[in-house]
C-alpha cells in the first residue's frame, strides 16, 4: 500500500483528497496545524498535528510515516486578505513550503503534489488560460505560489526533485456523499456566501464590480468541483510513482461562470432568491479566469465529471442544508 502525507488535510480542498486517496487504496495521513481546518474533517487516517514551518515537526512526521508521495495543500489562500497582509502570505506560504521541501529533500522523499492556482497568471493575455500563458500575478497570494512553483523547479534541477505541479481554478462543491464540504472562517467565496443569502433570511449577497470587461460586467470564473480536483490528485500521485521530473497541469473546465450567472444557479437550486447588492471590485480580482485543461486531460487521463455549474451548488447547497 502506497501513503501519501497531505499538508492542510484538515481544509477544504485537503480533506476531499484525502478521502481519494482512501478510496484509490492508499494509506492517508494528514498534517495540518488547524489554524484553518477542521479536526472533524479528517477521516481517512491520522492526523498530525503541526506546522509546515516547524521544521522538526514535519522532518519527524515524514521519519514516522515514510510517505511516498507528499499532497502539499497546506497555505493561506485569501486573495483578499493577501492584498490586506502581505507579509502573511510570504511566511506561511513561501517560507513554511520551502521549509518542507528542505526536510523532504533530507529524508529522501522526493515525490511532490502541489497546489498552485490560475491566480498566478494574474490578467490574462489570452483566453482559455493554458500552462504556457505568462504568469504575473495581481496580488500576494499569487506572488506566494509563483515562488513556490520556482523554488519547485529549482529544487528539482539541483536535487532531483519530483513534482506535479497542479493550478487549480476555482475549486468549488462538495462532498456528493455529504461526509466533507466547503467551511472557511471567515466564509469569503463566492458560492458558499451566495447559498447563504438564499438560505438564511437577513443576509444579503453583494456582487464585487459590474464594470469588468465581461459578458455581464461581473466577474468570470471556472468552477471546478472539488471531487474532480481530488481525483486529478490521484492521477498525479499515480504519475509521481511512474515518472520523473516537474509537470505542470491546470485544472479546470474550460467554461467560465460569472457572477451574476453563478446568483442564477443558486437561485435554480434553492428555489428562493438571492437578495443581491452591487458594490465595487474586490482589490486584486482579475476580470476573467478561465482553463484551457487540455494537457491534464491527455496526459492525467483527468476528465472532470461533476463540474456543471448546477451540479456544483447542488452539492454546496446540500453541504449548507445538512449543518
Ligand atoms: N479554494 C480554491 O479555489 C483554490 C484554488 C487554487 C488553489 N488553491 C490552493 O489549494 C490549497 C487548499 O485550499 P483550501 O481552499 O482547501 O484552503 P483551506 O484554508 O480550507 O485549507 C488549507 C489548510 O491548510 C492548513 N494550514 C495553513 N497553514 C498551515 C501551516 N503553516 N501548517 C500546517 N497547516 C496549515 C489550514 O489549517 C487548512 O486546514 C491551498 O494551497 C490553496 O492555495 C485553492
Ligand atoms: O461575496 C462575494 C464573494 C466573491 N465575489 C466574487 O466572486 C469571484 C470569485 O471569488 P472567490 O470565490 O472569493 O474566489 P477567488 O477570489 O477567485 O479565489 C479562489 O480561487 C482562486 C483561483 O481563482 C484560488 O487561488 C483562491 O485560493 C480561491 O480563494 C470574485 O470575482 C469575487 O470578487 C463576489 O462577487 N461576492
Amino acid at each position: 500500500m502506497k501513503t501519501v502525507l497531505v499538508t492542510g488535510g484538515a481544509g477544504y480542498i485537503g480533506s476531499h483528497c484525502c478521502k481519494a486517496f482512501a478510496e484509490a487504496g492508499w494509506s492517508v495521513i494528514a498534517y495540518d496545524n488547524l489554524s484553518r481546518g477542521w479536526r472533524d474533517a479528517v477521516k481517512w487516517g491520522p492526523l498530525v498535528e503541526g506546522d509546515i514551518c516547524d521544521a522538526a515537526a514535519v522532518s519527524a512526521a515524514l521519519r514516522q510515516y515514510k510517505p511516498d508521495v507528499v499532497a502539499h495543500f497546506a497555505a493561506y489562500a485569501y486573495v483578499g486578505e493577501s492584498v490586506e497582509r502581505p507579509e502573511l502570505y510570504y511566511r506561511n506560504n513561501s517560507f513554511g513550503s520551502l521549509v518542507l521541501f528542505e526536510e523532504m529533500l533530507k529524508v529522501g522523499a522526493d515525490k511532490l503534489i502541489f497546489s498552485s492556482t490560475c491566480a498566478s497568471y494574474g490578467v490574462p493575455v489570452r483566453s482559455p488560460i493554458d500552462e504556457m500563458h505568462p504568469q504575473s500575478p495581481i496580488n500576494p497570494y499569487g506572488w506566494s505560489k509563483f515562488i513556490i512553483e520556482r523554488m519547485v523547479d529549482s529544487l528539482s534541477f539541483a536535487h532531483g526533485l519530483n513534482a506535479v505541479v497542479l493550478r487549480y481554478f476555482n475549486a468549488a462543491g462538495c462532498d456528493p456523499d455529504g461526509e466533507i464540504g466547503e467551511r472557511h472562517e471567515p466564509e469569503t467565496h463566492v458560492i458558499p456566501l451566495a447559498i447563504e443569502a438564499a438560505v438564511r433570511p437577513g443576509r444579503i449577497f453583494t456582487v464585487n464590480g459590474t464594470d469588468f470587461d465581461t459578458r455581464d460586467g461581473t466577474a468570470v470564473r471556472d468552477y471546478v468541483h472539488v471531487t474532480d480536483l481530488a481525483r486529478a490528485h490521484v492521477l498525479a500521485g499515480e504519475k509521481l510513482l511512474r515518472d520523473k521530473g516537474v509537470d505542470v497541469y491546470n485544472l479546470g473546465t474550460g467554461t467560465g461562470t460569472t457572477v451574476k450567472e453563478l446568483v442564477d444557479a443558486v437561485n435554480r437550486a434553492s428555489g428562493s432568491r438571492v437578495p443581491v447588492a452591487y458594490g465595487p471590485r474586490r482589490a486584486g480580482d482579475p476580470p476573467a479566469l478561465v482553463a484551457a485543461a487540455g494537457k491534464a486531460y491527455r496526459e492525467l487521463g483527468w476528465v472532470p465529471e461533476q463540474s456543471g455549474i448546477d451540479r456544483i451548488v447542488e452539492t454546496a447547497l446540500a453541504w449548507y442544508r445538512s449543518r
